[in-house]
């Protein structure tokens, strides 16, 4: 009996160009959704356009937080609960995103993504990323709905969100390789489509990268699509994979060791430049990917990063254990070998 099934869940609309956010109204109403939206937002998003958002709408609930956590989940779902909301729209970065994720999934809604910054891959992933002591979840979760993407207000947000993007992309040539890797060594389930889209997604940005400049509206339009197409990668092979590997173990090591120091996309970023020098040796593509984030603006050392060489080789040495995901850190890399690669690498 042929007993193959899958079931891809991607978003109904996704809208992306000059000024889009006024039209998040006419993208909600074409979703035929009912009931008033709650507004998931954080501090800086909240300024910049929680206004343009409420003025689309009757009525509409705020929420405003200021961490990636299972308690900011909990009191979206509370205040969503409270406001009887039938539907939530995530203004923001990654952080609202991902809480207004898990929160739809919880109140049994959809939700609308409103990214105000092209830092990440998650506008329209069906993944919430979320800390919790000593690991990280990877939470399976409904995409949203629609996306609305505005070029004017991305390219207005600051640079480095925008070269984080870019690098949360770069990153992807890493993440496919692990991702080969766990499949011949262990077995993971592989997605052909997920991986081969993930990878050209990269690609494209690179032979764009000198078309990312700051100012051009142009920059934040090349960011996006390939934020979209990363995305819609991870919701294919219903696992964040296609986009997450070693290099973002490493990141979210980081995030538990020296918190707030550095963006999420400039971590990752670094981090591939270490584990592609794992994959393919000191005369391999590391280099490529070095000089890909260079030319977009992305950090490409500890030092940009802000954190201590330190910190890198703490990181490094126990990316391993913050998950269950087999990559090429394999049951971790010693101190000398993590020293060795940040040094030939020129990242510490
Ligand atoms: N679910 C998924 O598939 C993915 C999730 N992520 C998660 O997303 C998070 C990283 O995303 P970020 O956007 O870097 O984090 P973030 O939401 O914390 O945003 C970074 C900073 O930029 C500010 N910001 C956003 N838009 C702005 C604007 N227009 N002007 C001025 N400031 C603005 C925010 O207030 C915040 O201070 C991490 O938690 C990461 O794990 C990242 C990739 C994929
Ligand atoms: O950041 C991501 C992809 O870019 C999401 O990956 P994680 O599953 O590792 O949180
Ligand atoms: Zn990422």
């Amino acid at each position: 009996m042929f007993d193959k099934s899958t079931w891809i869940k991607l978003p109904r609309n996704v809208l992306q160009g000059h000024g889009v956010l006024d039209d998040l109204a006419d993208a909600v109403a074409d979703l035929y959704l009912s009931g008033d939206p709650l507004l998931v937002t954080s501090p800086s998003p909240e300024r910049i356009a929680g206004d343009r958002v409420r003025a689309q709408f009757d009525d509409v609930a705020t929420v405003s937080l200021d961490r990636a956590s299972f308690e900011s989940v909990e009191r979206v779902v509370e205040v969503g609960r409270e406001h009887d909301a039938g539907y939530l729209i995530a203004l923001g970065g990654g952080k609202p995103i991902d809480v207004a994720k898990m929160a739809s999934d919880e109140l049994n809604c959809g939700f609308v993504s409103v990214p105000t910054a092209a830092s990440h891959d998650g506008i329209v992933s069906g993944r919430s990323s979320i800390p919790e002591g000593d690991t990280r979840h990877s939470v399976a979760a409904d995409p949203p709905l629609a996306v609305v993407a505005d070029t004017e207000l991305l390219a207005e947000s600051p640079w480095e969100l925008t070269t984080a993007g870019c690098a949360d992309i770069i990153s992807n040539y890493t993440a496919v390789k692990d991702w080969e890797l766990a499949h011949r060594l262990k077995n993971v389930e592989y997605s052909e489509y997920a991986g081969a889209l993930s990878q050209m997604t990269a690609e494209m940005l690179v032979q764009s990268a000198d078309s990312i400049k700051p100012g051009l509206e142009e920059s934040a339009w090349i960011v996006t699509k390939a934020l979209v197409s990363s995305g819609v990668a991870m919701s294919i092979a219903g696992s964040s994979r296609p986009a997450s590997g070693a290099e973002h173990l490493f990141s979210h090591q980081l995030d538990r060791i020296a918190p707030n120091r550095a963006l999420h996309g400039h971590q990752v970023g670094v981090g591939s430049i270490l584990t592609e020098y794992f994959h393919s040796g000191p005369r391999g593509e590391w280099q490529d990917i070095r000089d890909a984030l260079s030319t977009v603006g992305a950090p490409t050392t500890a030092d940009d990063l802000g954190i201590d060489d330190e910190t890198v080789i703490d990181a490094l040495t126990t990316a391993h254990e913050i998950r269950d995901r087999y990559t090429i850190l394999g049951d971790g890399v010693s101190e000398d070998a993590a020293i060795e690669a940040a040094t030939i690498t020129g990242v510490i």
